[in-house]
């Protein structure tokens, strides 16, 4: 997969070079691009903000700069415009899993009060273009929105993850979320680690991990109980 992100602070994008990704992109299994918007400015200021018609707080990102830019960067390949916004349709589990087997993700990563519409507009006029969110707060700008949104991308790719099963059966993999983890030392502070995690019965281990996984979505994400497909529960997860 190849991954390009346009933006006017290229070293926000600097974690994306670091451990488990930095590895695979030096593996060459992901092939990340990082540009910066104001290359494509044309005045002595590089500027790439203005005023927002109609009055309001804040400055809008120019329509111009971000059309060269995206014009450039994209080229002639096939790609899949990706905008985040606090205004995007919900990033999820599901949309990293539809994603990484994208040939190409184009980021066009915002700051003020964001870009203008029309740049959105130009661009679902030929190519598959989402303007998304990653979650129900407010950020300063696309970048850390892009962080997240590769990390959960790129993991799911073959190669990525040491051990690709994490990514199969992770949180939301079937809809729930993950329970409670353990390792060494049995007893840590006089807290013992679940006998029954110690007990070698698979059956027993796998019940009671669904069960906890169970307890604590009922807890903390009933929206995700309600969200299952009906054949999902049986009668006994439905006790929690
Ligand atoms: N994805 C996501 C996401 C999220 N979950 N919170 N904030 C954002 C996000 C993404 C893109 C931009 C761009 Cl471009 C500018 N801003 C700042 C801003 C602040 C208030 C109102 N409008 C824009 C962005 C915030």
């Amino acid at each position: 997969m190849r991954i390009d992100v346009v933006t006017i602070f290229p070293g926000y994008l600097a974690p994306l070079r670091e451990a488990l990704l930095g590895r695979a992109i030096a593996a060459g299994l992901i092939d990340v691009r990082v540009h910066n918007l104001r290359d494509w400015t044309r005045d002595v200021h590089q500027a790439v903000d203005d005023a927002p018609y109609g009055g309001g707080p804040g400055m809008v990102m120019r329509p111009q700069v971000w059309g060269e830019a995206l014009d450039d960067v994209l080229g002639d390949e096939p790609a899949r415009l990706i905008v985040p916004t606090p205004a995007g349709v919900p990033f999820t589990q599901a949309t990293a899993r539809r994603w990484k087997d994208e040939p190409r993700l184009v980021f066009a990563c915002g700051r003020y009060e964001g870009i203008d519409q029309r740049v959105v507009d130009e661009y679902a006029s030929r190519m598959p273009v989402e303007e998304v969110s990653i979650g129900d707060y407010v950020l300063v700008g696309g970048e850390v929105a892009v962080l997240v949104m590769v990390e959960a991308v790129a993991r799911l790719l073959p190669g990525v993850l040491g051990n690709p099963q994490s990514a199969e059966q992770d949180s939301f993999s079937d809809g729930l979320l993950e329970g409670p983890a353990y390792t060494r030392p049995v007893v840590w502070r006089g807290r013992e680690v679940p006998a029954v995690l110690r007990s070698g019965d698979h059956g027993a281990i796998a019940r009671w991990r669904r069960d906890r996984a169970l307890e604590r979505t009922a807890k903390r994400r009933p929206d995700l109980l309600a969200a299952l497909p009906e054949d999902a529960l049986d009668q006994r997860d439905r006790e929690f």
